[in-house]
């Protein structure tokens, strides 16, 4: 099991919520723009990728998705039409997001949107999110190293770090009590 990648941001757990998402540049905005376009175009095999990854690091996070909570092998586990489905509500997810980031107030309701679902239907622990922001940079980078350099990979943490804000903003609302530490 690995330990996550900090997408900037304290967990809910230590009750230390920053006042705001770090906004971004416009130049910030076109660099994660420009590069995203690259993982789009492999939405589908990105995105599997990334929950794989996510689920054999962190197994108990499948525990919500009833067809391959009891899954270990990561073949089986790509077959899965559940997987893949989630892979694609998430990656079309991010996409709505980076086409809205001219636009706060469209990213945040999609970013809510995204917060009240998990929280109120499907009741998946914040810290998931943090995780999987994490893991989503990591195979960003590494199935796209040429255009994933330090300097984007700095700018997508700072996105991330908005997308688990807003997320977390969400629970809050909802008034998500739930806090555990047992998600690493
Ligand atoms: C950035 C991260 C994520 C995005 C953008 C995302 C997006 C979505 C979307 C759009 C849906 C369908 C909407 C709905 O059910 O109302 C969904 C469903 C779901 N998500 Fe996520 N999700 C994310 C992270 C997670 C995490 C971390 C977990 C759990 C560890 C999770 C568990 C689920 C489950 C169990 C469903 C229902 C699946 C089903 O009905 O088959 N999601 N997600």
């Amino acid at each position: 099991m690995e330990s996550p990648r900090d997408v900037g941001g304290e967990t809910m757990e230590h009750g230390e919520r920053p006042e705001r998402a770090e906004p971004l540049t416009d130049a910030e905005r076109e660099i994660i723009q420009n590069t995203w376009v690259h993982v789009y175009e492999n939405c589908e095999d990105v995105g599997v990728s990334v929950l794989i990854r996510f689920f054999v690091n962190f197994p108990s996070a499948k525990q919500y998705f009833s067809q391959f909570q009891d899954m270990d092998d990561p073949e089986e586990m790509e077959r899965s039409v559940q997987l893949r489905h989630h892979a694609r509500q998430v990656m079309g997810a991010i996409n709505k997001v980076v086409e809205n980031l001219h636009d706060p107030e469209k990213m945040s309701s999609v970013l809510a949107l995204v917060g009240k679902a998990h929280a109120v239907k499907h009741k998946v622990e914040p810290m998931y999110f943090k995780i999987l922001c994490g893991v989503m940079l990591e195979v960003f980078s590494e199935d796209f190293p040429e255009f994933f350099t330090a300097e984007v990979q700095m700018v997508w943490t700072k996105l991330m770090g908005a997308v688990y804000w807003h997320v977390t903003g969400a629970y809050t609302e909802v008034g998500w009590v739930q806090l555990s530490s047992s998600a690493v």
